[in-house]
């Protein structure tokens, strides 16, 4: 199986991560390497522009891709669909036009020129609205074709807005809001290793917001300690042999749980509360619920 990933841009480095954390590490790449294997001997990577790989799994040249929503959205391929959101590279299409032009609105754009590296999704939006600008086409550094008369409004990526601020564009309206996706050929949705894939790149997403929390605490308070830690499937409990945890003569445990990273301040402080101590969190690499 063969999965296409970003060779180069912004999206290559955190894609190359994310499989090395899924446990699909990629071995030996090099610059300007075509492809890669992988610690399967079942997969190989396959680089390619992240613009292309929609295609190249349209195509059979890969089997799945990981690229952006808004490159899947511009190659317009029927057959691959989206399995899953991994959350990075994430940016908004906009419709911008200089500041203190005419351009106010998207209305104001009939009849005149806008550029874009994205003339699919940009004739799709503008169709939707009835409005029929001119798209001319460019391959990068579209922030430039509004001062050099070659556009009066432009459709490109943003994220941070420095760009657009920098080139003086303000934006008119949100075309699209994209982020790095995991998408699948049709005719292999199904098949085992898509879902190991699937899986395993689910156990880090999953895994991400999530703290590993261990403790000790007096047999006797035992209840208290899972009355805070609800957890999922709830808490495990394991006999220690330590008498200073344990106050009252009943022994002591250790108590192992996951729980939302959002909740461990809270959660320290009430289990502090409850008389537990030696309380370690730590980051958990992968979860598969
Ligand atoms: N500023 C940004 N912030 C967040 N994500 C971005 C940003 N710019 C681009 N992306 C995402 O990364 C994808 C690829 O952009 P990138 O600039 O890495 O490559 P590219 O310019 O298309 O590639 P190439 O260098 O091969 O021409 C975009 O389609 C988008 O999904
Ligand atoms: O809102 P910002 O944070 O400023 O990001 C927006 C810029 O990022 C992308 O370019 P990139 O840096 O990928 O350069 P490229 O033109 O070489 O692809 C995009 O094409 C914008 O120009
Ligand atoms: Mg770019």
């Amino acid at each position: 199986m063969r999965i296409a990933v970003p060779n180069k841009g912004r999206l290559h480095d955190p894609t190359l991560d994310l499989l090395d954390r899924a446990g699909l590490s990629v071995e030996n790449v090099s610059e300007r390497q075509l492809y890669a294997d992988t610690v399967d001997p079942d997969i190989t990577v396959l680089f390619a522009r992240a613009a292309d790989i929609p295609e190249y799994v349209a195509d059979g040249a890969a089997d799945l891709g990981i690229t952006g929503y808004d490159q899947h959205c511009e190659s317009g391929v029927e057959n691959v669909s989206e399995l899953l959101d991994l959350g990075y590279g994430k940016c908004r299409l906009v419709l911008a036009a200089p500041e203190e032009g005419d351009i106010t609105d998207v209305y104001d754009l009939e009849g005149k020129t806008v550029a874009t590296e994205f003339p699919r999704v940009a004739r799709d939006y503008f169709a939707d609205l009835d409005v029929s600008p001119e798209i001319v086409e460019v391959t990068g550094a579209t922030e430039l074709t509004p001062h050099v008369d070659m556009a009066d409004a432009i459709i490109d990526i943003t994220s941070t807005g420095t760009t657009l601020k920098v080139n003086r564009l303000e934006i008119v309206d949100e075309v699209l809001s994209s982020s790095v996706r995991l998408f699948a050929r049709d005719d292999v949705r199904d098949d085992e290793k898509v879902g190991q894939v699937e899986t395993a790149l689910q156990s880090v997403l999953t895994a991400e917001d999530k703290r590993y929390l261990m403790l000790n605490a007096p047999r006797a308070k035992l209840d208290d300690v899972e009355d805070v830690l609800p957890g999922m499937g709830g808490p495990t409990v394991m006999d220690i042999d330590a008498d200073e945890v344990d106050g009252e003569g009943e022994g002591a445990v250790a108590v192992h749980a996951v729980v939302d990273e959002r909740e461990v301040f809270e959660t320290i402080t009430r289990l502090k509360e409850v008389g537990a101590s030696d309380i370690l969190v730590t980051e958990i690499e992968r979860l598969v619920e």
